[in-house]
């Protein structure tokens, strides 16, 4: 679970990790379908990670529901001697997919407050009408609570117009 501010809004994020063991994929399977927002992750010290990448997409692309917002993360960033996937390789992929593109580092903390970021705000974005109407009927409720306090304190008898209380 994770918190973050994004326009105001807090929102809680609930994060799967999902096993990449070829021996887990039918249970990985079942945590698309409540997703909301994936990343699609490799290892940019290994050039077979970044291979996977496709078959992954293929899976998001066959379970996940169709409003889900993707992000491709190149991880290890940290790891500049062993790295085998050029940052331009990950780019390109992005752009083939239509995802936006992140290089973190786990170990230094680099880009994961950013990512992390980025994909709840494609998520609300996507999400925005369920979102208007939760503020516009949240807001509501704050008026009416304001409207009932009001009454309230008029009910209390005060006569002191300077309060701003006219009934
Ligand atoms: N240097 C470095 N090591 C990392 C980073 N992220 C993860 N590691 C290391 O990589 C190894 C594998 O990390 P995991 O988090 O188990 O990777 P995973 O992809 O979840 O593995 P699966 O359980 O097979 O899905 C561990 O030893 C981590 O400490 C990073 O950004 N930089």
């Amino acid at each position: 679970m994770k918190t973050l501010l994004i326009d105001g809004i807090k929102v809680r994020i609930q994060i799967w990790d999902t096993a990449g063991q070829e021996r887990y994929q039918t249970i990985t399977k079942q945590y698309y379908r409540r997703a909301q927002g994936i990343f699609l992750v490799y290892d940019i010290t290994s050039e077979r990670s970044f291979q996977h990448i496709m078959k992954w997409a293929s899976d998001v692309d066959e379970y996940a529901p169709e409003k889900v917002q993707k992000i491709l993360v190149g991880n290890k960033s940290d790891e500049v001697d062993k790295r085998q996937v050029a940052t331009e390789q990950g780019v390109k992929l992005a752009q083939a997919y239509g995802m936006d593109f992140f290089e973190t580092s786990a170990f230094t903390n680099r880009n994961i407050t950013e990512t992390f970021t980025r994909l709840a705000e494609q998520v609300l974005a996507a999400n925005k009408k369920d979102l208007d109407l939760l503020r516009m009927s949240l807001n509501d409720e704050l008026n009416l609570a304001a409207l009932e306090e009001e009454e309230g304190l008029c009910d209390g008898g005060s006569t002191d117009q300077g309060k701003g209380c006219w009934c």
